[in-house]
């Protein structure tokens, strides 16, 4: 067992200190492209600035005779590509018992790891996963030379990983968040869908048999499709938010069905996601959408605070009761709100946020506390 103490110094020498809080920069969306795929690459450059987080996919979804093209691909349009202060780059590795990952990882950290934000480890079953990487990451960012430590994200994708879903929140300082692999997870549960992510219209519950009616069983009754992924979502939540970390949905794969799309993002964030995964232009602006605070929400928030006067008792506002723990979801909003006002200009003129800073360039940072600079 590590001590605490021990928590926060590299592992290993020269490489950079570990970070003691996870940098909470937009990540609303997280845009995933193949960079063996010519046709997709030459789109990335004009994609910064438009979404929060690129990903140069290397794992699922690039043909396994596409694989070096593909990390060969990402060095190059990493070290072409500024990525500016409102984009950043991610990378999803091949798996841990892949013939791939450790060239996947030597390679981007040695010749890309100044770049590169996030490492996204897919099929992650416990702890020890997280152990290796974040050993083997110490050596090669202290080998490059690297002053920032590069931070790792886990995809749940495994029974065994939603089992072990708090260890690995809370196996490293380098843990950044956690996402939904649905479709893996689905084949390792031996679940009967055949989907990325999303509903199934069979899965569901039936309104009772209307009373005084001959063959009630029969009669029309309607039914409610349920979320196959709740249980799931909200595991995940809760171990992302005990540890400081963040979670998010994943992959929704039914590219053409932006309604369902947007319904399964929505509940994401309901339930205390932060972003989601985008695999197709068309589902960018869903996300960014969905995982942005509406106006009204906002609106809303600031006049229960503006209530609530010194924070503490119980008031009453439009028929609803709001106290000290209202006031708290309120603040949550709030500053999720600042936080992307700061980087999204877009978002400051919907929620009517002004810089604090009399020269207009104030704000917070993408990097800094929420909503600090920021004055409503
Ligand atoms: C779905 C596909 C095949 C449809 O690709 P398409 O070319 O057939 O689509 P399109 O509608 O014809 O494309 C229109 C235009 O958009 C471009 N385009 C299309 N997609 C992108 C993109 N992502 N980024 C940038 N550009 C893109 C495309 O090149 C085309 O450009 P054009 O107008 O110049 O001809 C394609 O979008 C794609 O390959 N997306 C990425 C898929 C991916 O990364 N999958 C892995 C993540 S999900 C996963 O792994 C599961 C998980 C977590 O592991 C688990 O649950 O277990
Ligand atoms: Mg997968």
């Amino acid at each position: 067992m590590r001590s605490p103490k021990d928590f926060f110094a590299p592992l290993a020498v020269g490489a950079p200190a570990p970070l003691t809080q996870v940098p909470s920069r937009p990540s609303r969306v997280i845009h995933f492209f193949d960079p063996s795929n010519a046709k997709m690459a030459a789109k990335v450059p004009a994609m910064v600035g438009t979404v929060d987080v690129l990903l140069g996919n290397l794992e699922d979804a690039v043909k396994a005779d596409k694989k070096e093209a593909a990390r060969v691909g990402l060095v190059a349009i990493a070290k072409a590509t500024d990525f500016g202060d409102s984009t950043q780059l991610w990378t999803r590795v091949n798996s841990l018992d892949s013939p791939w990952v450790l060239d996947d990882l030597t390679t981007l950290v040695s010749e890309i790891g100044d770049k590169l934000d996030v490492i996204m480890v897919p099929k992650v079953q416990g702890p020890e996963d997280i152990h290796y990487v974040d050993r083997l990451l110490a050596q090669l960012e202290a080998k490059a030379g690297l002053t920032r430590p590069i931070l790792v994200h886990a995809i749940l994708e495994t029974a065994r990983g939603v089992a072990n879903v708090e260890a690995i929140a809370g196996a490293s300082p380098r843990m950044q968040g956690l996402s939904l692999g649905p479709a893996d997870l689905a084949a390792d549960r031996r679940m009967k869908t055949t989907r990325v992510g999303g509903g199934h219209p069979g899965y569901l519950v039936r309104q009772d048999p209307p009373a005084g009616v001959e063959d009630a069983v029969n009669a029309p009754r309607a039914t409610y499709q349920q979320d196959l992924w709740h249980y799931t979502i909200a595991r995940m939540v809760d171990a992302c938010a005990m540890h400081g970390i963040f979670a998010y949905y994943g992959p929704f794969g039914d590219i053409a069905d932006v309604v369902a799309c947007e319904d399964q993002f929505r509940n994401a964030f309901l339930l205390g996601c932060v972003g989601t995964w985008s695999l197709h232009p068309v589902q960018i602006e869903i996300a960014k959408r969905v995982f942005s605070p509406s106006a009204e929400d906002v609106a809303h928030a600031r006049r229960v605070v503006e209530a609530m006067g010194d924070g503490t008792g119980a008031v009453m506002l439009d028929g609803k009761m709001e106290d000290d723990a209202s006031l708290k979801q309120c603040q949550v909003m709030l500053e999720l709100a600042d936080r992307l006002a700061a980087s999204d200009p877009a978002l400051a003129e919907l929620y009517a946020v002004q810089p604090a800073s009399s020269d207009g360039s104030g704000g917070s940072g993408g990097d800094e506390g929420a909503g600090a600079g920021w004055v409503r």
